[in-house]
């Protein structure tokens, strides 16, 4: 698609008519049909309303389309940006139609949600990017549904997104009500960062909006897309020569500016991957944490909840480097045959190097009664949230729901005893999440140590160094770790650090 027709740049007047005459012609009169990029993002806008993700089957219809470049980043920036800021959007769609968006045909409110970002989220000229969505509109929800969206989208091109703010939190007295109305994120989110944004000690109650901003605003920035090489299999170097640039935060990171990871030879062959940088410290601090003279020989190391695996894939790769022998463990089958692909290259390099890598089908509840004492390293990254990797999940902040918290508690507490059983004296225990709440991180770690002598807490701070070999930065007191996506540029990863005595 040309600049022209996405409305990259400013159009010249057609045969002669203005813009404003453009945008007062009646529906019927525009363009018929929209562009694939647009047809495509509505078409996974739909899906996501289904109950798609929007990381799955964005990635599928554009391979589908064929869909590239240009075209592709406009469909994906189209499609997180309108999912991430629907609650904002929405909120304003009500006030542009003067009717809840409840009353508006859901399909319907995609298309507008589309429109609403081209105008207000990104640079696309108001009367292209009306004159775009209604076209859509027209094309895939109807000539009646068109002359609506026109109307609507009309009202909303007539202010800009600082104008629209300050409208939608008019009369909300309340600042986390307004932050939230702001950042577009369901109010118990907020509430539950705005704990922990102070709970993990990053700053004091009475200074706390202000980071809750940034967090926030973090959430809804486009995540960068970052590599890691596993060692043994790839190099940051070899990463770099396919167009990344290493990172300066993970020893094993680049960072993709732009193109397709899936083009590169190493991330194709499994021998490096896609995976956020804290994810990548938080493995490579599991793999360098000390283990007691009790678990130093015949080292054996364990994941307890593998999938999809990444984490797995960078402990594994070192573990065959180490010659030690790897366990991933998952529950679900699908999850499990995941990890089995990314552990591909792994594996066959463990064969290589007279060690083994090897994928468990089932429940890590069960792990530490059938293999008590067996592992010198136990990760368990449990199942959480995933409240702090909302910016590559643009539909995950609409669809947890806070009992959603509860419901995992004791899965959560389970694993990690599981996971303490499963390890031998003087070994270490990795908790992780991607989730900095309280609930599913230090208070789960407090329950389960509270109940048992055999186990104490490290500090988990040492163990993360960044590229240059440097002590990551702003960790706070310890004894755990709590990244930030507005500190870090990382996902909101937390990690506690156990040993067995
Ligand atoms: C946060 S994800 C792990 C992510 C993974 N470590 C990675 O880096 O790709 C949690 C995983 O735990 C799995 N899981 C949930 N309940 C489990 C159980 N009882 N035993 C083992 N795995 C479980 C989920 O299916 C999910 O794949």
């Amino acid at each position: 698609m040309s600049d022209e027709r996405r409305g990259g740049r400013q159009r010249p007047p057609a045969r002669g008519r203005s813009a404003q005459h453009r945008s007062a012609q009646r529906p019927a009169e525009r363009a018929r049909r929209t562009d694939p990029a647009r047809l495509t993002a509505y078409t996974v806008m739909r899906e996501i309303n289904q109950g798609a993700y929007a990381n799955l089957a964005l990635p599928k219809l554009l391979r589908e389309k064929r869909l590239h470049g240009r075209d592709a980043a406009f469909a994906t920036e189209l499609v997180y940006g309108a999912t991430r800021l629907s609650g904002l959007y929405d909120a304003i769609t009500t006030r542009a139609a003067g009717r809840p968006v409840e009353q508006i045909d859901p399909a319907v409110l995609d298309s507008i949600r589309l429109g609403a970002h081209q105008v207000l989220g990104m640079r696309v000229p108001s009367h292209a990017a009306v004159d775009e969505t209604v076209a859509l509109a027209r094309q895939v929800n109807g000539s009646g549904a068109a002359g609506f969206v026109n109307a609507v989208m009309r009202r909303i091109s007539e202010r800009g997104l600082d104008e629209w703010l300050d409208v939608v939190t008019e009369g909300v007295t309340d600042p986390t009500e307004a932050l939230a109305i702001r950042t577009s994120h369901p109010l118990w989110i907020v509430k539950a960062l705005r704990a922990a944004l102070i709970g993990h000690g990053r700053v004091a109650a009475n200074g706390v909006e202000p980071e809750l901003a940034r967090l926030l605003e973090a959430d809804n920035a486009a995540a960068k897309v970052s590599l890691a090489a596993r060692p043994g299999l790839a190099t940051v170097a070899e990463l770099a020569a396919s167009g990344a640039v290493a990172s300066s935060t993970s020893p094993v990171g680049a960072v993709l500016p732009d193109g397709d990871p899936g083009a590169i030879a190493a991330v194709r062959e499994g021998r490096a991957a896609v995976q956020d940088e804290g994810s990548q410290l938080l493995a490579l601090a599991i793999a360098t944490a000390e283990v007691g003279a009790g678990a130093i020989t015949g080292e054996r190391w364990l994941d307890l909840c593998a999938g999809p695996g990444g984490k797995a894939g960078l402990l594994a790769s070192i573990a065959v480097q180490r010659r030690i022998p790897f366990v991933a463990n998952e529950v679900n089958a699908h999850r499990a045959r995941l990890v089995e692909q990314t552990l591909s290259a792994a594996v066959a390099a463990a064969v290589e190097a007279g060690t083994t890598v090897e994928v468990r089908h089932g429940d890590g509840r069960d792990l530490g009664g059938l293999t008590p004492g067996a592992y010198s390293r136990v990760l368990i990254d449990a199942p959480c949230t995933g409240l702090g990797a909302l910016r590559r999940r643009p539909e995950a902040r609409w669809r947890r729901r806070p009992q959603d918290v509860a419901a995992l508690a004791t899965l959560q507490r389970e694993l990690l005893a599981s996971g303490i059983e499963a390890t031998r004296a003087g070994g270490v225990i990795g908790y992780a999440t991607c989730s900095p709440h309280l609930n599913e991180t230090r208070f789960v770690v407090q329950d389960v140590l509270r109940k048992r002598d055999d186990v104490e807490l490290e500090d988990a701070r040492p163990l993360f160094l960044d590229a240059a070999g440097a002590p990551l930065p702003e960790l706070g007191d310890g004894p755990y770790v709590q990244l930030w996506p507005q500190v870090h540029g990382t996902d909101a990863m937390f990690l506690a650090v156990l040993r067995k005595r």
